[in-house]
């Protein structure tokens, strides 16, 4: 398989529901996600995030268009490879944890790789590094139902990292939070994003998405504007910063470059 730099690339993507009154969902949505990138998408009630997340998240088809995840376009795969797809190279946060309450956190987490492959000692091993990135591991033998909502949202997202996706998509994940937790949310994918996590949140929070580098703004099922593009639209803007892929390590300032010559 061929090494690409984006994670996930939209191209031209609609999304009808229903057939006698339908509903166009997603309007024509172009647009790409590079590997080590946190990009907040954001809009008003029924502008289309979730539709697009789930499109993004191959947990629907599009009704027209191509979505490519990890370099592969999801056209091309049965069901089957859709999941097995899935499984490999997203790993999704929701509002609502989705956690299961008779497990331990330690295998919730663990059971985010039960489709991988990977038998079940390393799969606990890997959890637990997992739980330790989100400051966890002294939890690992609770019970979901033990712990706040801001612990609980901790392990689903050591849930989604713990098979390494290309992308993690998260949907409202500080929805269920107080304002001081779902900024401590906030703040640890800023930090796994600084490891290398390639991040999508989707959420209507106009101030949540602010603090993130890079804003999509969907209204009516389109893209009204991008921060990435729009600061490529401002090429003399020296100060400005564009995005580049986790294996760049550095985020570059536009036109560093030519300053590092003189
Ligand atoms: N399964 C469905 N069947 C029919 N219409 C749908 C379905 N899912 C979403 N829609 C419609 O598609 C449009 C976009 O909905 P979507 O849930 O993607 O918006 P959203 O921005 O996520 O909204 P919210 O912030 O309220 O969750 C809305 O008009 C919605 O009513």
């Amino acid at each position: 398989m061929s090494v690409t730099r984006v994670a996930l690339e939209l191209e031209a993507v609609t999304k009808v529901y229903g057939e006698r009154s339908p509903v166009l969902a997603l309007r024509g949505v172009t647009f790409s996600v590079r590997k080590g990138e946190l990009v907040a998408i954001v809009g008003p009630s029924g502008s289309g995030k979730t539709t697009l997340l789930h499109v993004m998240g191959t947990l629907e088809r599009p009704t027209g268009g191509t979505v490519r995840i990890d370099g592969v376009d999801v056209d091309r795969l049965d069901d089957r490879g859709l999941s097995a797809l899935r499984a490999r190279s997203i790993g999704f946060v929701f509002q609502q944890f989705f956690l299961a309450e008779h497990s331990t956190v330690l295998d919730n987490v663990a059971d985010g790789l039960l489709y991988a492959g990977v038998e079940v000692r390393e799969r606990r091993r890997r959890a637990l590094a997992a739980l330790e990135r989100v400051g966890l591991a002294d939890r690992a033998s609770a019970r979901p139902t033990q712990m706040s909502g801001g612990q609980r949202q901790r392990v689903a997202i050591a849930r989604a990292l713990v098979g390494r996706p290309a992308i993690v998509l998260a949907d409202e994940p500080t929805g269920n939070l107080d304002s001081v937790t779902g900024a401590s949310i906030i703040e640890l994918l800023h930090e796994l994003n600084a490891e290398g996590a390639t991040i999508v949140v989707i959420t209507h929070d106009a101030e949540l998405a602010a603090g993130l580098p890079r804003q999509v703004h969907v209204r009516d099922g389109r893209i009204v504007s991008d921060s990435a593009h729009d600061r490529d639209l401002r090429p003399g803007d020296r100060t400005t910063s564009r995005a580049v892929g986790a294996t760049d390590g550095v985020r570059v300032p536009v036109g560093a470059e030519q300053e590092d010559r003189s």
